[in-house]
């Protein structure tokens, strides 16, 4: 059974892509699946390099001790083919209604999911200000955060929902509710 609708999430390192997308997934439970484009590149990474794959899956400090040489080989792979992560994201992906995408980070992984999945797509950007996001622990990082990886989608414009997870945010149960707004036809 393919997906009924699958919904892509963005935004800035601790702008709280994990946070909204583990409180979704507990909310739709069962209909649900929450899928990492991450996901395949860790699992190489932590195969080639002998780490421990949940804490590089994890949201702690393990995993900023190897991203910038991911995101290097990650690009690389990316230049051949640009799907090939979401691909295999995706194949392993459960059968399921509702697909949740929680980190897209490119134009292209958009591209991919328009060209394999068209009109099933709907694409969310979660923003943060810098205070509240360096509360949560981030640091700017050279090679990190003024790279593809975290500025491809800066000037994207044609989200389907913006929401708002640093000050002044909304309490989550009407965050949630905006997001299940895009469901709503389901
Ligand atoms: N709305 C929120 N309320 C409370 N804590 C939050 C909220 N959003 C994010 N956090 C916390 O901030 C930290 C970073 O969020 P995370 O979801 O890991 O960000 P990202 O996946 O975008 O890097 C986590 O510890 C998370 O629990
Ligand atoms: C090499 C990466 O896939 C690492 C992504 O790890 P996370 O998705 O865990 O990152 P944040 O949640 O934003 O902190 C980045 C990439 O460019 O593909």
């Amino acid at each position: 059974m393919p997906p009924r609708i699958i919904l892509l999430f963005s935004g800035k390192r601790k702008s709280g892509k994990d946070y909204l997308t583990d409180n979704l997934k507990k909310l739709l439970s069962d209909r649900s699946e929450v899928i990492k484009i991450s996901q395949p590149i860790k699992s190489h990474w932590a195969k080639e390099k002998n780490l421990n794959l949940n804490e590089l899956l994890s949201d702690g400090e393990y995993k900023e001790l190897y991203r910038i040489e991911m995101i290097k080989w990650s690009d690389e792979m990316r230049d051949q083919d640009y799907g090939c992560f979401c691909r295999v994201a995706c194949q392993n992906a459960a059968d399921k209604p509702i697909w949740i995408v929680s980190d897209i980070r490119r134009k292209t992984d958009i591209l991919w999911f328009k060209e394999n999945y068209g009109d099933l797509i709907r694409s969310i950007r979660i923003s943060a200000d810098l205070e509240t996001r360096k509360k949560r622990g981030f640091q700017f990082t050279s090679g990190v955060d003024d790279v593809t990886s975290e500025c491809d989608l800066d000037d994207y414009t044609d989200w389907d929902l913006v929401i708002n997870n640093g000050k002044g945010r909304q309490q989550l149960e009407e965050q949630l509710g905006s997001i299940l707004g895009l469901l709503s036809h389901l």
